[in-house]
């Protein structure tokens, strides 16, 4: 009983929102299924991966559960891992770019402020506030990173005002100078008529963590892991390809092989596939043969390559979108296993 409980992978999700509805989604497009018996149930499974227990959790919980072992994987914001368990050794980023909830954590001042501009001003005005026995208050719900990344950029003397939500009015509203704030389309900052300082203190988009104590030595776990990865990552490089087919006639499947690779960037990962076609239309032995030429190419080649393939001779070409590229092994799950030692 216990053994068959530690092989479950508990596997956190954003519980609600853009977050859930994303994560949703890329699981989806790797073939995995979140079933949930109903939608107030915080549990579910993964239909495609035995073995996994799916959690929804808010993404700041998701954090502090992986990063103390109660969970083994989750899916949240790197902005929350920095801020949380920024230095944690025992919360690994096992992918740092799922590609949704693209954000910048950024300074922004008041548009008023005409002579700041830059990191560079804020420490000046820090420095000069405090010649008056006044301290720069900066709202924010970042204090970790944002006073970290204070020291490092020599701003000093300052306060932080803790600020959960609507940050962006806390200026206008008097109780703080300036604010360090996330921004996605930098609506809410203009609306506030605030201007961002500087560039971003972090980029940051949703990530997938993982517990490095509770992976470590566990290899029912690792399986998991390694094949959740392998779908992932074949499933967004697959996006990027195009399979292409043509018929080409010619002399000889080597003539057409150097038709085709004539343009080795058109050519495809390895190099075409050659197949002889038995044509309706011609008598056996006539030449020229027909040859079927398959091409893998990366999206933005499939116009040049189409192209090429006319060049040489090639009619009736089809395209099919490719569903997934596997290496010969995960380089996330290669990753992994290097850093978890
Ligand atoms: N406007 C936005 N656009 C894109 N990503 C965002 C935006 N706002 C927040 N995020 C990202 O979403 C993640 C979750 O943040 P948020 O605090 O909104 O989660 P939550 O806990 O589900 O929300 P709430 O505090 O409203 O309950 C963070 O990593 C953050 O960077
Ligand atoms: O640059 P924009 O596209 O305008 O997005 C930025 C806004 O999104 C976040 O707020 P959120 O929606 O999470 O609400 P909050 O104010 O409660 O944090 C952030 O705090 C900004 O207010």
């Amino acid at each position: 009983m216990t053994a068959a409980k530690n092989q479950v992978l508990r596997f956190a999700l954003p519980s609600k929102g853009s977050g859930y509805d994303a994560s949703l989604a890329l699981l989806e497009s790797c073939g995995l299924r979140v079933v949930r018996a109903n939608p107030r149930q915080y549990t579910a499974t993964l239909r495609g991966l035995d073995g996994v227990e799916v959690l929804l959790h808010r993404p700041t919980e998701i954090v502090e559960k992986v990063a103390e072992g109660g969970i083994e994987l989750g899916i949240t914001g790197y902005d929350m891992v920095v801020e949380q368990r920024g230095d944690d050794e025992n919360l690994l980023v096992i992918l740092d770019d799922l590609g949704f909830w693209r954000v910048e954590l950024v300074f922004a001042v008041p548009q008023g402020w005409i002579d700041v501009s830059s990191w560079r001003d804020l420490a000046d005005l820090a420095a000069e506030m405090r010649s008056q026995g006044r301290r720069l208050r900066i709202a924010t719900k970042y204090p970790q990173t944002v006073r970290r990344f204070c020291q490092e950029q020599g701003i000093t003397h300052f306060e932080l005002i803790d600020s959960q939500g609507s940050t962006e009015a806390a200026p206008s509203l008097g109780y703080a100078d300036l604010i360090a704030d996330i921004t996605e389309t930098g609506t809410a900052i203009r609306d506030n008529k605030l201007k961002i300082v500087g560039g971003p203190i972090l980029r940051s988009q949703a990530v997938l963590i993982g517990s490095r104590r509770m992976l470590r030595g566990n290899e029912a776990h690792l399986e998991l892991v390694r094949q959740l990865l392998e779908l992932i990552e074949a499933r967004r490089r697959g996006r990027l390809f195009y399979s292409l087919t043509a018929n080409l006639p010619g002399s000889s499947l080597e003539a057409v092989g150097r038709d085709v690779t004539a343009r080795v960037e058109l050519a495809g990962l390895q190099g075409p596939t050659i197949a002889p076609v038995w044509s309706k239309f011609a008598a056996a032995g006539a030449v020229p043969q027909w040859y079927a030429v398959n091409v893998v190419v990366p999206q933005e080649e499939m116009l040049p390559a189409i192209d090429h393939l006319r060049r040489i001779g090639a009619v009736s070409i089809t395209t099919l979108p490719v569903q997934h590229v596997f290496h010969a092994q995960s380089e996330a799950f290669v990753r992994l296993c290097r850093a978890l030692g």
